[in-house]
C-alpha cells in the first residue's frame, strides 16, 4: 500500500518542478536556436528535412484473442489494450502464454478467434511493419561488430530515398540513445566467442528495431539474464522512449523488481492463458484487496501476484472472475483518462516515473528533434512499399554482410594452416612424379584427392553455416526486411570469393610441386576444381536449408558425399551394371573425368609400361604413350569435356534453385 502512495507523491513533487514542454499535437516545428551537440544537429537536420516523417501514435487493442496449438488452448479470450506513451507489462507464471500473446500481437501467430486492432482498424500488413518485435533470444551474426550490425540494419530497413549520411546520423543517434557507443567495435559473440554482454546485446536488439521508427514495440523478456541494475536501466530507457516518442510499448516480464513493476503504466496478468488482471498497475493493490488479498509491506507486488496465481486453482479462478468485473467498471473511466492523455502535453506523470526509476543510471538525453519523429500520419516515405529498400540495395548490403560474417569463419587462421599444410604434404607425396604407366594411378590419386577434399570442405562448410544463420534470417524475414531472393543471391555472391580462396591456395601450392608444367592445363584444372567446389557447396546449402536438425543434415551429407566419391571412377572401376546409373548422380565423376581429359589429353604424355601394359594401344605396339581414350575407357562411362561441364553447371543451378524453393515454401519463418 505504501509503495504506490510514495510513488504517487514522487510524481506530484516531480511534476511541480518541471515546466510544461511546448508541443502542438502531431505537428512538430524544428526549433532553430536550440543548443544541440554536433551529432544532435546532424540528426536534427535529418528530421527537419522531412526524411523521417512523423508517425501517428498507435493504440493497440486486442479483444477475446484465442490461440490453440495441437488442440491445446494456449490463450483463451485474452483482452486488453496498449496505449501510446505507455508501458504495458504482460506478466504471468512460466507457460501462461505471454510469448504467445506477443506473437499474436505481432501477427506471427494466427489467432483462432478474437480481434486485434491498431487505432480501431484490424491489424493489417502495413500496420505490422510499424510494430517491432524484440525476441527473447537475441538473434545476431556472432562474428560481426555492433557497428556493422547497426549499419546493415539501417541500410536494409531505412528507405532508399533517405541519403546515406542521414541514415548514418540516425544510427549515431540511436547509439547514443541506448548508450552503446563504448561497445561499437566489439563483436556480438556467442557461446564460444566472447563479445557483447547480455545487457548490451539486449540493447543492440532494441537499437536495431528502433532504427525503423516503429509506432509499437513488443519486447519479450527484455530483462531476462540481466542483473537488477542493468534491468532497471533498460526499463527506464524504454519508459522514457515510450513517453517522449509517444510509442506504445508492450513487454513481458517474469519477476520484475518493485521499482520496475511500478514503472509499468498498465499490467496484464495471465494465468493459464486467461486474463487474471488487466488495468492500471497502481490499481493492483485495490484489486487484490477486492478479492481478499493483502500485500505485506515491503513485499514485491510482482512476486506476490505471481505466487498467488500459481498457488492453487481456486485462487486463480478468483483472479479470473474478479478481473472481468474490474475491467468493466474501469473501462469507462480509463477511456476518459486516455482521451485526456492523447490530447495532453507529453509531460505527464510518467516522466517522473522514468526519472524515479532512473536515479542510478544515465537516462539518455533524447533530443527534442527525435521526439518529432513520432506523431504524424505517415511512415518514412509516406507511401507503403512491400519492402523498405529496392532489390539492388538489399543485394548489395546483404552481399557485404555475408562477406563480413563469413570471412572470419571461412578464412580462419586454422583453415589457412590446414590448407597450406595439406598443399605442402600432398605436393611432397607426389613430388615430381614421373609420367609413366606405373605412376598413372598416383597422378589420378592427386586429382581425386584434391577434388574430394575440397568437395567435402565446401559441402560441410555450407551445411554448418546454416544453423547459426537460420534464427537471424527468420527474424528478418518475419519482419519483412528483405526479399528471400536477395538474401539467397547475396549469400552466393558474398561467400563466393571466400569459397574459392582456399582451394585456389591449395592448387597453387600442390600442383607445381607435382611437376606438371603446362600453364594452360594448370589453369583449366584450377577451374574444374573450383567448379566442383561450388557445386558441392550448393549441395551443402540445399541439405542445410532442408534439414533443421544438424545431425540429420550431417548424416544426409555424409551419405551423399561418400557415395558420390565411391561412384567417382577412382575407387571402383567395375561397378555392377544395375548400380551404374548412380554414376550419373555423382558430381565427382564428372569433375574427375574433366580433370583427366585436361591433364592426360593435353599435358606431358604418360609412357606405356615397358613389359606389360594394361592399355590396348600400348600392348599392341600402336603407341608408346597411353592414349586419353584408353585411360577414360578404362573407367567405364565417359562424356566429352563440354558435356561434363554442362552437367556440373546444371547440378549447380538445380541444387541452388532447390535450396531457394525449400527456404521459400517449406522452411518459411513461423
Ligand atoms: N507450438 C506449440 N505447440 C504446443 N504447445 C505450445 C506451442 N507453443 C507454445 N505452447 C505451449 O503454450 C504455453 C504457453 O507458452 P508461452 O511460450 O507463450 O509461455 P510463456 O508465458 O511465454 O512462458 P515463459 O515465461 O516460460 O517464456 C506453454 O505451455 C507452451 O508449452
Amino acid at each position: 500500500m505504501l509503495l504506490p502512495l510514495s510513488y504517487g507523491l514522487e510524481v506530484i513533487r516531480f511534476l511541480d518542478q518541471i515546466p510544461p514542454r511546448p508541443r502542438t499535437g502531431t505537428e512538430y516545428h524544428c526549433p532553430d536556436n536550440e543548443a544541440h551537440s554536433h551529432r544532435s544537429n546532424d540528426y536534427h537536420e535529418v528530421i527537419c528535412k522531412g526524411n523521417l516523417k512523423q508517425k501517428k501514435p498507435a493504440e493497440l487493442v486486442f479483444q477475446d484473442v484465442c490461440v490453440s496449438r495441437n488442440e491445446k488452448k494456449i490463450l483463451c479470450n485474452v483482452s486488453g489494450k496498449a496505449r501510446p506513451g505507455e508501458l504495458l507489462s504482460v506478466m504471468g507464471p512460466s507457460g501462461s502464454g505471454k510469448t504467445t500473446l506477443l506473437n499474436a500481437l505481432s501477427g506471427r501467430v494466427k489467432i483462432d478467434s478474437g480481434l486485434i486492432t491498431v487505432n480501431g482498424a484490424p491489424l493489417s500488413k502495413r500496420q505490422k511493419r510499424n510494430i517491432c518485435y524484440v525476441l527473447q533470444e537475441d538473434a545476431f551474426f556472432a562474428n560481426l561488430t555492433l557497428r556493422q550490425v547497426l549499419m546493415h540494419s539501417a541500410l536494409l530497413r531505412l528507405p532508399d530515398t533517405m541519403p546515406y549520411h542521414e541514415k548514418m546520423a540516425h544510427v549515431e543517434h540511436i547509439i547514443d540513445v541506448l548508450d552503446l557507443r563504448k561497445c561499437l567495435n566489439t563483436i556480438i559473440g556467442d557461446g564460444l566467442k566472447r563479445g557483447l554482454s547480455g545487457g548490451e546485446k539486449k540493447r543492440a536488439s532494441i537499437a536495431c528495431e528502433l532504427l525503423t521508427n516503429p509506432t509499437t514495440m513488443l519486447l519479450d523478456e527484455p530483462t531476462s539474464g540481466l542483473d537488477s541494475g542493468t534491468a532497471l536501466c533498460l526499463m527506464s530507457t524504454l519508459k522514457y522512449y515510450a513517453e517522449k516518442e509517444r510509442k506504445t510499448v508492450v513487454v513481458t516480464v517474469h519477476q520484475p523488481s518493485s521499482q520496475i513493476f511500478y514503472m509499468f503504466d498498465r499490467l496484464l496478468l495471465l494465468a493459464d492463458g486467461q486474463v487474471a488482471f488487466f488495468g492500471a498497475t497502481h490499481r493492483i493493490v485495490e484489486f487484490l484487496s477486492d478479492i481478499g488479498l493483502q500485500i505485506a509491506a515491503h513485499y514485491n507486488p510482482a512476486d506476490f501476484i505471481i505466487e498467488q496465481v500459481k498457488k492453487n486453482p481456486e485462487v486463480r479462478e478468483k483472479f479470473i472472475s474478479a478481473t472481468k468485473s474490474f475491467i468493466e467498471i474501469n473501462e469507462v473511466s480509463a477511456q476518459m483518462e486516455f482521451n485526456s492523455l492523447v490530447s495532453a502535453p507529453v509531460q505527464s506523470t510518467n516522466d517522473s516515473a522514468a526519472s524515479e526509476g532512473n536515479e542510478d543510471c544515465d537516462v539518455p538525453s533524447w533530443s527534442d528533434a527525435y521526439s518529432s519523429v513520432s506523431g504524424s500520419e505517415d511512415s518514412f516515405t509516406g507511401t507503403f512499399e512491400k519492402w523498405p529498400t529496392s532489390f539492388w540495395t538489399q543485394l548489395k548490403v546483404l552481399s557485404e554482410r555475408n562477406f563480413q560474417e563469413a570471412h572470419s569463419r571461412m578464412l580462419s587462421r586454422l583453415n589457412w594452416i590446414q590448407t597450406i599444410g595439406l598443399g605442402i604434404v600432398s605436393g611432397l607425396l607426389w613430388f615430381q612424379v614421373e609420367r609413366t604407366e606405373t605412376n598413372l594411378s598416383d597422378i589420378q590419386g592427386w586429382m581425386f584427392f584434391s577434388m574430394t577434399y575440397w568437395m567435402l570442405f565446401a559441402l560441410f562448410g555450407a551445411l554448418t553455416s546454416f544453423p547459426p544463420e537460420r534464427e537471424v534470417i527468420n527474424k528478418e524475414r518475419s519482419s519483412g526486411t528483405y526479399r528471400l531472393s536477395a538474401y539467397y543471391l547475396a549469400k552466393m555472391i558474398g561467400e563466393f570469393p571466400l569459397t574459392v580462396t582456399l582451394p585456389s591456395a591449395f592448387h597453387f601450392i600442390s600442383y607445381p610441386m607435382l611437376g606438371l608444367h603446362d600453364g594452360r592445363i594448370f589453369l583449366s584444372l584450377w577451374g574444374f576444381l573450383l567448379l566442383n567446389t561450388i557445386v558441392a557447396q550448393s549441395v551443402g546449402l540445399l541439405v542445410g536449408a532442408t534439414c533443421v536438425d544438424l545431425q540429420v543434415s550431417v548424416t544426409v551429407s555424409a551419405l551423399y558425399s561418400l557415395s558420390t566419391m565411391l561412384f567417382g571412377g577412382f575407387y571402383a572401376k567395375s561397378i555392377p551394371s544395375w548400380l551404374l546409373w548412380l554414376r550419373y548422380l555423382s558430381i565427382v565423376h564428372y569433375a574427375f573425368n574433366n580433370m583427366q581429359i585436361v591433364e592426360f589429353g593435353g599435358g606431358v604424355p604418360i609412357s606405356c609400361a615397358p613389359h606389360y601394359s594394361q592399355f590396348e594401344a600400348c600392348r599392341h605396339g600402336n603407341s608408346s604413350v597411353i592414349l586419353l581414350e584408353d585411360i577414360i575407357d578404362h573407367q567405364g562411362m565417359w562424356l566429352p569435356l563440354w558435356a561434363n561441364t554442362l552437367i556440373l553447371l546444371i547440378f549447380l543451378c538445380m541444387f541452388r534453385l532447390m535450396g531457394y524453393l525449400i527456404l521459400r515454401y517449406i522452411r518459411k519463418p513461423r
